[in-house]
Protein backbone atom coordinates (compact mmCIF):
# COMPACT_ATOMS: atom_id res chain seq x y z
CA UNK A 1 0.00 0.00 0.00
CA UNK A 2 1.32 3.27 -0.99
CA UNK A 3 0.83 5.76 1.79
CA UNK A 4 0.05 9.87 1.66
CA UNK A 5 2.66 10.51 3.63
CA UNK A 6 6.68 9.78 4.01
CA UNK A 7 7.50 11.24 7.25
CA UNK A 8 5.22 11.52 10.24
CA UNK A 9 5.41 11.67 14.30
CA UNK A 10 3.21 10.02 16.00
CA UNK A 11 2.78 10.53 20.17
CA UNK A 12 1.12 8.14 22.13
CA UNK A 13 -0.52 9.45 25.01
CA UNK A 14 0.08 7.83 28.99
CA UNK A 15 -3.86 7.06 29.01
CA UNK A 16 -3.37 4.84 25.39
CA UNK A 17 -0.67 2.44 27.50
CA UNK A 18 -2.04 2.81 30.79
CA UNK A 19 -4.90 0.29 31.69
CA UNK A 20 -7.26 1.98 34.76
CA UNK A 21 -5.21 0.35 37.35
CA UNK A 22 -1.93 2.29 36.15
CA UNK A 23 0.16 -0.99 34.46
CA UNK A 24 0.99 -0.87 31.17
CA UNK A 25 -1.11 -2.32 28.88
CA UNK A 26 0.63 -4.84 26.41
CA UNK A 27 -2.10 -5.84 24.29
CA UNK A 28 -2.70 -2.27 23.29
CA UNK A 29 0.98 -1.50 22.73
CA UNK A 30 1.74 -4.45 20.71
CA UNK A 31 -1.74 -3.71 18.09
CA UNK A 32 0.04 -0.08 17.75
CA UNK A 33 3.73 -1.44 17.29
CA UNK A 34 2.22 -3.74 14.33
CA UNK A 35 0.86 -0.51 12.82
CA UNK A 36 3.82 1.27 13.24
CA UNK A 37 5.72 -1.95 11.41
CA UNK A 38 3.25 -2.12 8.51
CA UNK A 39 3.87 1.57 7.85
CA UNK A 40 7.63 1.66 8.10
CA UNK A 41 7.65 -1.73 5.74
CA UNK A 42 5.65 0.12 3.47
CA UNK A 43 8.27 3.36 3.49
CA UNK A 44 6.61 5.36 5.70
CA UNK A 45 9.58 6.99 8.05
CA UNK A 46 7.97 7.24 11.61
CA UNK A 47 8.97 8.95 14.52
CA UNK A 48 7.06 7.99 18.03
CA UNK A 49 7.09 9.93 20.82
CA UNK A 50 5.72 7.90 23.34
CA UNK A 51 4.53 8.85 27.13
CA UNK A 52 3.94 6.28 29.45
CA UNK A 53 6.99 5.80 31.69
CA UNK A 54 5.66 7.23 34.65
CA UNK A 55 2.80 5.04 34.36
CA UNK A 56 4.73 2.45 33.99
CA UNK A 57 6.91 2.90 36.55
CA UNK A 58 4.38 3.50 39.24
CA UNK A 59 2.79 -0.36 39.38
CA UNK A 60 6.74 -1.79 39.53
CA UNK A 61 7.70 -0.16 43.32
CA UNK A 62 5.94 0.07 46.68
CA UNK A 63 7.14 3.50 48.16
CA UNK A 64 8.33 3.22 51.94
CA UNK A 65 7.69 6.57 53.05
CA UNK A 66 4.61 9.28 51.08
CA UNK A 67 6.69 10.68 48.16
CA UNK A 68 6.02 14.38 47.01
CA UNK A 69 4.67 14.52 43.20
CA UNK A 70 8.81 15.41 42.26
CA UNK A 71 10.19 11.94 44.07
CA UNK A 72 7.52 10.51 42.29
CA UNK A 73 8.20 11.40 39.11
CA UNK A 74 11.60 11.24 39.47
CA UNK A 75 11.35 7.73 40.50
CA UNK A 76 8.95 6.16 38.46
CA UNK A 77 10.11 7.31 35.19
CA UNK A 78 13.26 6.39 36.03
CA UNK A 79 11.99 2.46 36.74
CA UNK A 80 9.14 3.06 34.20
CA UNK A 81 11.32 4.10 30.93
CA UNK A 82 13.55 0.97 31.70
CA UNK A 83 10.42 -0.99 31.34
CA UNK A 84 8.80 0.94 28.27
CA UNK A 85 11.83 1.11 25.84
CA UNK A 86 12.13 -2.78 26.93
CA UNK A 87 9.09 -3.57 25.90
CA UNK A 88 9.01 -1.56 22.73
CA UNK A 89 12.52 -3.13 21.96
CA UNK A 90 10.91 -6.69 22.21
CA UNK A 91 7.65 -6.10 20.05
CA UNK A 92 9.92 -4.08 17.08
CA UNK A 93 12.52 -7.01 16.89
CA UNK A 94 9.21 -9.17 16.30
CA UNK A 95 8.97 -7.18 13.05
CA UNK A 96 12.82 -6.91 12.89
CA UNK A 97 12.96 -3.48 12.97
CA UNK A 98 15.59 -2.08 15.18
CA UNK A 99 14.56 1.28 17.37
CA UNK A 100 16.78 3.57 19.55
CA UNK A 101 15.83 5.65 22.90
CA UNK A 102 15.86 9.57 22.68
CA UNK A 103 15.71 11.32 26.07
CA UNK A 104 15.33 14.72 25.88
CA UNK A 105 14.57 17.74 27.79
CA UNK A 106 13.54 21.29 27.39
CA UNK A 107 17.00 22.91 27.70
CA UNK A 108 18.17 20.63 24.68
CA UNK A 109 16.09 22.68 22.09
CA UNK A 110 17.22 25.94 24.07
CA UNK A 111 20.34 26.82 21.53
CA UNK A 112 20.05 26.34 17.78
CA UNK A 113 23.42 24.33 18.01
CA UNK A 114 21.82 22.00 20.64
CA UNK A 115 18.40 21.50 18.30
CA UNK A 116 20.91 20.49 15.22
CA UNK A 117 22.55 18.06 17.29
CA UNK A 118 19.47 16.28 18.34
CA UNK A 119 17.71 16.81 14.51
CA UNK A 120 20.89 15.24 13.23
CA UNK A 121 20.24 12.18 15.62
CA UNK A 122 17.15 11.51 14.59
CA UNK A 123 17.94 12.13 10.60
CA UNK A 124 20.48 9.63 11.21
CA UNK A 125 18.66 6.95 12.64
CA UNK A 126 15.60 6.85 10.43
CA UNK A 127 18.50 6.77 7.46
CA UNK A 128 19.48 3.45 8.97
CA UNK A 129 15.87 2.12 9.25
CA UNK A 130 15.82 2.99 13.02
CA UNK A 131 12.78 4.09 14.40
CA UNK A 132 13.46 6.47 17.23
CA UNK A 133 11.63 6.28 20.64
CA UNK A 134 11.59 10.07 22.11
CA UNK A 135 10.46 10.70 25.53
CA UNK A 136 11.49 13.28 27.85
CA UNK A 137 14.10 12.47 29.86
CA UNK A 138 11.96 13.29 33.59
CA UNK A 139 14.44 11.87 35.71
CA UNK A 140 16.45 15.20 35.55
CA UNK A 141 13.14 17.38 34.08
CA UNK A 142 12.08 19.13 37.23
CA UNK A 143 9.28 22.54 37.61
CA UNK A 144 10.01 25.14 35.10
CA UNK A 145 12.51 22.82 33.07
CA UNK A 146 9.81 20.72 31.73
CA UNK A 147 8.35 20.66 28.86
CA UNK A 148 4.30 21.25 29.72
CA UNK A 149 3.42 18.04 27.97
CA UNK A 150 4.91 15.48 25.56
CA UNK A 151 1.71 16.80 23.30
CA UNK A 152 4.64 19.66 23.54
CA UNK A 153 7.61 17.88 22.81
CA UNK A 154 5.73 16.07 20.14
CA UNK A 155 5.35 19.45 18.10
CA UNK A 156 8.88 20.25 18.45
CA UNK A 157 9.94 16.88 16.70
CA UNK A 158 7.68 17.11 13.93
CA UNK A 159 8.32 20.83 12.86
CA UNK A 160 11.95 19.65 13.60
CA UNK A 161 11.94 16.77 11.58
CA UNK A 162 9.65 18.05 9.07
CA UNK A 163 7.61 15.93 9.32
CA UNK A 164 4.39 15.58 6.72
CA UNK A 165 1.99 14.80 9.60
CA UNK A 166 1.43 14.36 13.51
CA UNK A 167 -0.94 12.52 14.77
CA UNK A 168 -1.42 12.66 18.76
CA UNK A 169 -3.23 9.52 19.93
CA UNK A 170 -5.19 10.45 23.53
CA UNK A 171 -7.82 8.18 24.65
CA UNK A 172 -10.38 10.03 23.36
CA UNK A 173 -11.74 10.29 19.34
CA UNK A 174 -10.62 14.10 18.93
CA UNK A 175 -12.07 17.53 20.35
CA UNK A 176 -15.24 17.69 21.09
CA UNK A 177 -17.21 20.91 20.72
CA UNK A 178 -17.95 20.23 24.32
CA UNK A 179 -17.88 18.20 27.30
CA UNK A 180 -17.30 15.15 25.57
CA UNK A 181 -19.18 13.35 28.53
CA UNK A 182 -22.27 15.49 27.88
CA UNK A 183 -24.99 13.95 25.24
CA UNK A 184 -25.05 15.53 21.84
CA UNK A 185 -21.68 16.88 21.94
CA UNK A 186 -19.33 15.29 18.38
CA UNK A 187 -16.29 15.18 17.47
CA UNK A 188 -14.98 18.60 15.16
CA UNK A 189 -13.66 16.65 11.88
CA UNK A 190 -12.10 19.38 10.66
CA UNK A 191 -10.36 23.03 12.44
CA UNK A 192 -9.66 25.39 9.72
CA UNK A 193 -6.63 27.78 10.22
CA UNK A 194 -7.47 30.41 12.45
CA UNK A 195 -10.68 28.53 14.19
CA UNK A 196 -11.07 29.69 17.59
CA UNK A 197 -11.33 26.33 19.63
CA UNK A 198 -11.73 27.71 23.29
CA UNK A 199 -15.04 27.78 23.99
CA UNK A 200 -14.95 24.07 23.60
CA UNK A 201 -11.88 22.39 25.54
CA UNK A 202 -12.64 21.71 29.27
CA UNK A 203 -9.87 21.42 31.86
CA UNK A 204 -10.75 17.84 32.79
CA UNK A 205 -7.82 15.71 32.41
CA UNK A 206 -7.63 12.14 31.58
CA UNK A 207 -6.00 9.51 34.47
CA UNK A 208 -3.24 9.69 33.72
CA UNK A 209 -2.34 12.77 31.65
CA UNK A 210 -0.24 15.86 32.10
CA UNK A 211 -1.22 18.46 29.81
CA UNK A 212 -4.97 18.04 28.71
CA UNK A 213 -7.13 19.30 25.18
CA UNK A 214 -5.79 22.33 25.94
CA UNK A 215 -2.08 22.00 25.04
CA UNK A 216 -2.84 19.15 22.41
CA UNK A 217 -5.23 22.03 20.74
CA UNK A 218 -2.35 24.59 20.84
CA UNK A 219 0.47 22.95 20.19
CA UNK A 220 -1.65 21.19 17.03
CA UNK A 221 -2.45 25.12 15.94
CA UNK A 222 1.22 26.26 15.82
CA UNK A 223 2.14 23.13 13.81
CA UNK A 224 -0.68 23.22 11.44
CA UNK A 225 0.64 26.49 10.96
CA UNK A 226 4.02 25.28 10.14
CA UNK A 227 2.59 23.05 7.07
CA UNK A 228 2.26 20.07 8.99
CA UNK A 229 -1.31 18.13 8.89
CA UNK A 230 -2.19 17.18 12.80
CA UNK A 231 -4.62 14.66 13.61
CA UNK A 232 -5.90 13.93 17.18
CA UNK A 233 -7.56 10.55 17.38
CA UNK A 234 -7.93 7.67 19.66
CA UNK A 235 -4.93 5.40 20.16
CA UNK A 236 -7.16 2.95 21.73
CA UNK A 237 -9.42 2.98 18.57
CA UNK A 238 -8.22 -1.08 17.14
CA UNK A 239 -6.25 -0.10 13.87
CA UNK A 240 -6.54 3.51 14.67
CA UNK A 241 -2.99 4.34 12.50
CA UNK A 242 -3.74 2.61 9.55
CA UNK A 243 -7.20 3.34 9.18
CA UNK A 244 -5.94 7.11 9.66
CA UNK A 245 -3.74 7.24 6.95
CA UNK A 246 -5.83 4.10 4.46
CA UNK A 247 -8.98 5.65 5.21
CA UNK A 248 -8.52 9.21 6.33
CA UNK A 249 -12.52 10.19 5.34
CA UNK A 250 -13.75 7.48 7.42
CA UNK A 251 -12.05 7.32 10.27
CA UNK A 252 -12.90 9.73 13.31
CA UNK A 253 -10.23 12.03 14.69
CA UNK A 254 -9.96 16.04 14.16
CA UNK A 255 -7.93 16.96 11.91
CA UNK A 256 -5.65 20.39 11.68
CA UNK A 257 -5.66 21.84 8.04
CA UNK A 258 -2.20 23.32 7.77
CA UNK A 259 -1.31 26.30 5.98
CA UNK A 260 -0.39 25.75 2.30
CA UNK A 261 2.94 27.76 2.69
CA UNK A 262 5.73 25.61 3.68
CA UNK A 263 7.86 27.57 6.97
CA UNK A 264 11.74 27.48 7.24
CA UNK A 265 13.59 25.36 9.27
CA UNK A 266 15.22 28.13 11.55
CA UNK A 267 11.53 29.83 11.95
CA UNK A 268 10.67 26.68 13.04
CA UNK A 269 12.86 26.23 15.70
CA UNK A 270 12.43 29.84 16.58
CA UNK A 271 8.03 29.47 16.55
CA UNK A 272 9.02 26.63 19.69
CA UNK A 273 11.62 28.59 21.18
CA UNK A 274 9.29 31.29 23.14
CA UNK A 275 10.39 29.21 26.66
CA UNK A 276 14.23 30.24 26.13
CA UNK A 277 13.42 33.81 25.52
CA UNK A 278 16.46 36.11 27.50
CA UNK A 279 14.65 39.22 26.84
CA UNK A 280 11.74 41.46 25.96
CA UNK A 281 11.90 44.13 22.93
CA UNK A 282 8.48 46.63 23.53
CA UNK A 283 7.44 48.05 19.61
CA UNK A 284 5.75 50.83 19.07
CA UNK A 285 2.49 51.21 17.63
CA UNK A 286 3.36 52.01 14.05
CA UNK A 287 6.28 49.35 13.74
CA UNK A 288 3.28 46.41 14.90
CA UNK A 289 1.45 47.60 12.16
CA UNK A 290 4.24 46.94 9.71
CA UNK A 291 4.43 43.36 11.25
CA UNK A 292 1.36 42.73 10.82
CA UNK A 293 1.24 44.21 7.10
CA UNK A 294 1.57 41.65 4.13
CA UNK A 295 5.02 42.30 3.12
CA UNK A 296 7.92 40.76 5.38
CA UNK A 297 9.55 43.42 8.04
CA UNK A 298 12.25 43.35 9.99
CA UNK A 299 12.43 45.12 13.12
CA UNK A 300 14.42 48.64 12.89
CA UNK A 301 15.42 49.90 15.93
CA UNK A 302 13.67 52.93 15.28
CA UNK A 303 10.66 51.23 16.33
CA UNK A 304 11.70 49.96 19.84
CA UNK A 305 10.44 51.79 22.78
CA UNK A 306 12.15 49.35 25.70
CA UNK A 307 14.02 46.41 25.92
CA UNK A 308 13.97 44.54 28.54
CA UNK A 309 16.63 41.63 30.06
CA UNK A 310 19.63 40.46 29.01
CA UNK A 311 21.06 38.87 26.35
CA UNK A 312 23.28 37.98 24.04
CA UNK A 313 23.43 38.13 19.94
CA UNK A 314 21.33 35.07 18.51
CA UNK A 315 19.98 34.67 21.84
CA UNK A 316 15.45 34.35 22.00
CA UNK A 317 13.65 37.70 22.55
CA UNK A 318 9.86 38.01 23.02
CA UNK A 319 8.38 40.74 20.97
CA UNK A 320 5.97 42.86 22.53
CA UNK A 321 3.06 45.36 21.52
CA UNK A 322 2.92 48.90 22.93
CA UNK A 323 0.26 47.72 25.39
CA UNK A 324 2.92 44.60 26.45
CA UNK A 325 1.47 41.83 24.72
CA UNK A 326 3.16 39.24 23.28
CA UNK A 327 3.24 39.03 19.03
CA UNK A 328 6.21 36.74 18.73
CA UNK A 329 9.68 35.41 19.13
CA UNK A 330 12.77 36.45 17.06
CA UNK A 331 16.62 35.68 17.02
CA UNK A 332 18.35 38.95 18.32
CA UNK A 333 21.14 40.33 15.93
CA UNK A 334 22.77 42.10 18.52
CA UNK A 335 23.59 42.09 22.41
CA UNK A 336 20.89 43.64 24.74
CA UNK A 337 24.27 46.45 25.52
CA UNK A 338 24.21 46.98 21.68
CA UNK A 339 20.72 47.12 21.20
CA UNK A 340 19.97 49.74 24.10
CA UNK A 341 22.61 51.91 21.95
CA UNK A 342 20.55 51.60 19.11
CA UNK A 343 17.33 52.22 20.87
CA UNK A 344 14.66 54.29 18.68
CA UNK A 345 17.22 55.65 16.54
CA UNK A 346 16.97 55.87 12.77
CA UNK A 347 19.49 54.27 9.88
CA UNK A 348 20.59 51.68 12.23
CA UNK A 349 20.78 47.62 10.77
CA UNK A 350 17.49 45.57 12.07
CA UNK A 351 17.68 44.01 15.61
CA UNK A 352 15.47 40.98 14.49
CA UNK A 353 15.80 40.11 10.85
CA UNK A 354 12.19 38.84 9.39
CA UNK A 355 14.33 35.67 8.61
CA UNK A 356 14.60 35.08 12.37
CA UNK A 357 11.35 36.04 13.16
CA UNK A 358 7.70 34.22 14.24
CA UNK A 359 4.63 36.54 14.95
CA UNK A 360 2.11 34.62 16.74
N1 LIG B 1 -13.46 19.46 24.07
C1 LIG B 1 -12.78 18.35 24.44
N2 LIG B 1 -12.73 17.31 23.57
C2 LIG B 1 -12.05 16.17 23.89
N3 LIG B 1 -11.41 15.97 25.07
C3 LIG B 1 -11.41 16.96 25.97
C4 LIG B 1 -12.09 18.20 25.68
N4 LIG B 1 -11.94 19.01 26.76
C5 LIG B 1 -11.18 18.30 27.66
N5 LIG B 1 -10.87 17.06 27.22
C6 LIG B 1 -10.09 16.05 27.97
O1 LIG B 1 -8.76 15.88 27.44
C7 LIG B 1 -8.34 14.53 27.68
C8 LIG B 1 -7.14 14.15 26.82
O2 LIG B 1 -5.97 14.84 27.24
P1 LIG B 1 -4.84 14.17 28.20
O3 LIG B 1 -5.47 13.78 29.49
O4 LIG B 1 -3.69 15.09 28.27
O5 LIG B 1 -4.49 12.82 27.40
P2 LIG B 1 -3.08 12.14 26.98
O6 LIG B 1 -2.61 11.38 28.16
O7 LIG B 1 -3.47 11.26 25.85
O8 LIG B 1 -2.11 13.22 26.55
C9 LIG B 1 -9.59 13.74 27.37
O9 LIG B 1 -9.61 12.45 27.94
C10 LIG B 1 -10.71 14.64 27.94
O10 LIG B 1 -11.02 14.28 29.26
N1 LIG C 1 7.23 11.84 30.10
C1 LIG C 1 6.03 11.42 30.80
C2 LIG C 1 4.81 11.78 29.99
C3 LIG C 1 4.10 12.96 30.52
C4 LIG C 1 2.98 13.40 29.57
O1 LIG C 1 3.08 14.42 28.90
O2 LIG C 1 1.94 12.52 29.47
P1 LIG C 1 0.74 12.64 28.41
O3 LIG C 1 -0.05 13.87 28.73
O4 LIG C 1 -0.01 11.41 28.60
O5 LIG C 1 1.35 12.69 27.06
C5 LIG C 1 6.03 9.88 30.93
O6 LIG C 1 6.60 9.20 30.08
O7 LIG C 1 5.44 9.39 31.88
Amino acid sequence: MAYQYSRITVKIGSNVLARKDGTLDVTRMSALVDQVAELHKAGVEVVLVSSGAVASGRSEIKVSRKLDSVDQRQLYSAVGQAKLINRYYELFREHGIAVGQVLTTKESFGTRRHYLNQRHCMQVMLENGVIPIVNENDTISVTELMFTDNDELSGLVASMLDAQALIILSNIDGIYNGSPSEPGTSVIREVEQGKDLSDYIQTEKSGFGRGGMLTKTTIARKVADEGITVIIANGKRDNILTDLLEYPEDTVCTRFVPASEAVSSVKKWIAHSEGFAKGELHLNAQAVEALKGKKAVSILPVGVTCIKGDFEKDDIVRIMDAGGIQIGVGRIGVSSADARLMLGKHGKRPLVHYDYLYLE
